[in-house]
């Protein structure tokens, strides 16, 4: 959930200038331009009132009989109406276009910026908010912030058009003006209250539409169990409850908006009124003409739209910048595990890996490791074994340092794993877990992902080594087939399969395995066993072990319970020293 900064004055101007400065200034050209085809459009649009003033004065100050006079103004009247009109219409085109390709560039560059922090962030900040909340920064708030951009460019526009009204006015008549001005400030004070309102209100509806992205993407990636608990009534009931909370909370802020035109109405009313009641006064005393005044209520006419684009302008920048602030706590993030500015390269080594005295909480109070010594010969493979909630995930996810111990250190090859850089750390590792993440691309791009430089030769024997080769031959496209959203159109044992094809290609020292439990059939298993034994030959293996046959083969088993190691062995060491493994071996194997 983003950060909830007071919705001051000052906040808003802070966001106002990091929008600016970190996202649209570079645009600066197009914008510049931009002004300069607002400032021709709103000197159009006063232009307009001396137009009226100056055809209304040749008519009252011509007779009838003064026909030169009036062909004058019935051939340039409309000349100079239609030259204005074309002038206007013109630069509106112009200013929507230059605004319009700023905003959308800059858009995309903050989704750029979020996209790369997501990827940058640590796998416990990126477990910390649902997935619909990430999403939506990219969905609704970008929507929000768009809509927000283009409507300040509108309000660019209308302040420097209701800007050069107010100088035609004040032109006209100075005291009838200052009568508009006084209406207009009363109103602008409602408007700034409405708009802080709506700021809150829409901080509050972003992250509710994060939520309803979570559920609708629940209900889709768990369609099966959805279908086969027959929980649908218990979805719809869920997704009722979020549609109506959504309902209550875009109510709520259409609402609060729904007030703005009314009073920016009731205003431009009540300016009209006290002008025109001002106004017999003012031309009886000759400090106005009649042809002066027809140009001053034109300019009055005219404001109202500028001054409803104003009135409106603060609730949309205010729920854009509530869209803006939760994009921005996402940015502005910083990951903890990171690369120390003297970090070394670690080169492939043999392998071998310690824990010394390593400790781990997950930041809740508890521990889930307490003091985990462990060597790990080059080569050797390692099951860990234990009861659910031992801590074998755990200790596996700290070596690629997924996680930072809380104390204690782990060394890969005699380098202690936070001295080297992520990067090379990282490479030095594969990692094949229970559920084989697959994406929708292709199997090819699929497999490439544990070396991108590898060529089709590579991936493919890679897949040959895995057991994958021969039904992704198959597939409609081979190699090219799109797998699906998470490999949806392939079976448990074949997603396996692309995923230890990964791990061949990326030819790792060290293998973290996560075996599969998921029921395989007989076939399927045999050739995920068989591409297992390939791939741990020579290779430093940990293993989260499910299997008889892994656990057999295992150079030491590590029985862990509590976040510690109670036993270390061979199967049969283990098995004759009568300890906890001998007993859990006892119920498994039984
Ligand atoms: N992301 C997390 N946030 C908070 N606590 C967690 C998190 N992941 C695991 N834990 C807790 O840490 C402890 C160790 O969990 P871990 O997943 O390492 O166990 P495990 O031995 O791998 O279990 P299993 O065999 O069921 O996967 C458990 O008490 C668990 O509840």
């Amino acid at each position: 959930m983003s950060a909830q900064p007071p919705t001051s004055f000052a906040s808003t101007w802070l966001l106002a200038r990091r929008l600016w400065r970190e996202h649209l200034s570079r645009y600066w050209p197009r914008l510049a331009m931009s002004l300069g085809f607002m400032a021709i459009y709103s000197g159009a649009n006063a232009a307009i009132a001396f137009g009226v003033e100056w055809i209304f004065s040749g008519l009252s100050g011509a007779s009838g009989e003064d026909v030169p006079a009036l062909s004058q103004i019935s051939i340039f009247g409309p000349v100079v109406i239609i030259g204005l009109g074309l002038i206007y219409a013109g630069s509106l085109y112009a200013i929507n276009r230059l605004n319009a390709g700023a905003s959308l560039s800059a858009l995309r560059d903050l989704q750029n910026d979020m996209f790369s922090k997501l990827t940058a962030l640590d796998f416990a900040q990126t477990r910390k908010e649902a997935s619909g909340q990430f999403i939506s920064r990219f969905t609704n708030d970008v929507t929000v912030l768009r809509e927000t951009l283009n409507r300040v460019a509108s309000g660019v526009r209308d302040l420097l058009t209701f800007g050069g009204l107010c100088a035609a006015m004040l032109w006209f008549d100075a005291v009838l003006f200052l009568i508009v001005i006084i209406v207009y400030a009363g109103v602008g004070l409602f408007v700034g209250y409405i708009g802080k309102m709506l700021r809150t209100a829409s901080r509050r509806a972003q992250d509710q539409a994060g939520d309803v992205t979570s559920l609708i993407g629940e209900t889709v990636a768990g369609a099966r169990m959805v279908k086969t608990y027959q929980i649908e009534p218990l979805e719809r009931a869920r997704a009722n409850a979020a549609f109506d909370e959504r309902l209550r909370l875009m109510k709520k802020m259409a609402y609060t908006r729904a007030m703005n035109e009314p009073i920016i109405f009731v205003a431009g009313s009540m300016a009209i009124s006290l002008v025109i009641a001002a106004v017999a006064m003012r031309i009886s005393s000759g400090a106005i003409e009649f042809s002066e005044f027809t140009g001053f209520m034109t300019a009055l006419m005219l404001l109202s739209a500028p001054a409803r684009g104003l009135g409106t302008l603060n609730a949309v920048v205010q729920e854009g910048f509530g869209a803006f602030e939760r994009m921005l706590s996402l940015v502005d993030q910083v990951p903890e595990i990171t690369t120390k500015s003297n970090a070394t390269e670690l080169t492939r080594g043999v392998g071998t890996v310690q824990f010394e005295n390593v400790h781990f909480g997950y930041g809740d109070g508890g521990s889930a490791l307490n003091g985990i010594d462990l060597e790990i010969a080059a080569g050797s493979m390692v099951a860990l074994v234990g009861a659910s909630g031992a801590g074998k995930s755990t200790l596996i996810n700290l070596l690629p340092r997924l996680y930072e111990p809380t104390d204690g250190r782990i060394l890969v090859d005699g380098n202690d794993i936070r001295d080297v850089t992520l990067r090379s750390l990282r490479s030095q590792m594969a990692l094949v877990a229970q559920d084989a993440v697959l994406f929708n691309m292709s199997a090819l791009e699929n497999i490439a992902f544990g070396r991108p430089e590898a060529d089709r030769g590579d991936i493919i024997r890679a897949a040959i080594d895995a057991s994958a080769n021969d039904f992704i031959a198959a597939l409609p496209n081979g190699y090219d087939t799109p797998l699906g959203e998470g490999g949806a159109n392939l079976s448990g044992g074949q997603r396996q399969r692309i995923a230890l094809a990964r791990a061949f290609l990326k030819n790792a020292p060290i293998l973290l395995l996560d075996e599969a439990t998921s029921a395989l059939d007989a076939e399927s298993e045999a050739q995920i066993n068989a591409a297992l034994k390939r791939l741990t030959k020579d290779r430093t293996t940990l293993v989260i072990a499910h299997r008889l046959a892994t656990v057999k083969d295992a150079d030491i088993i590590v029985v862990m319970d509590g976040g510690r190691i109670i036993e270390t062995g061979t199967h049969d060491a283990l098995i004759e020293k009568n300890g906890a493994y001998a007993k859990q071996a006892a119920l498994q194997f039984s």
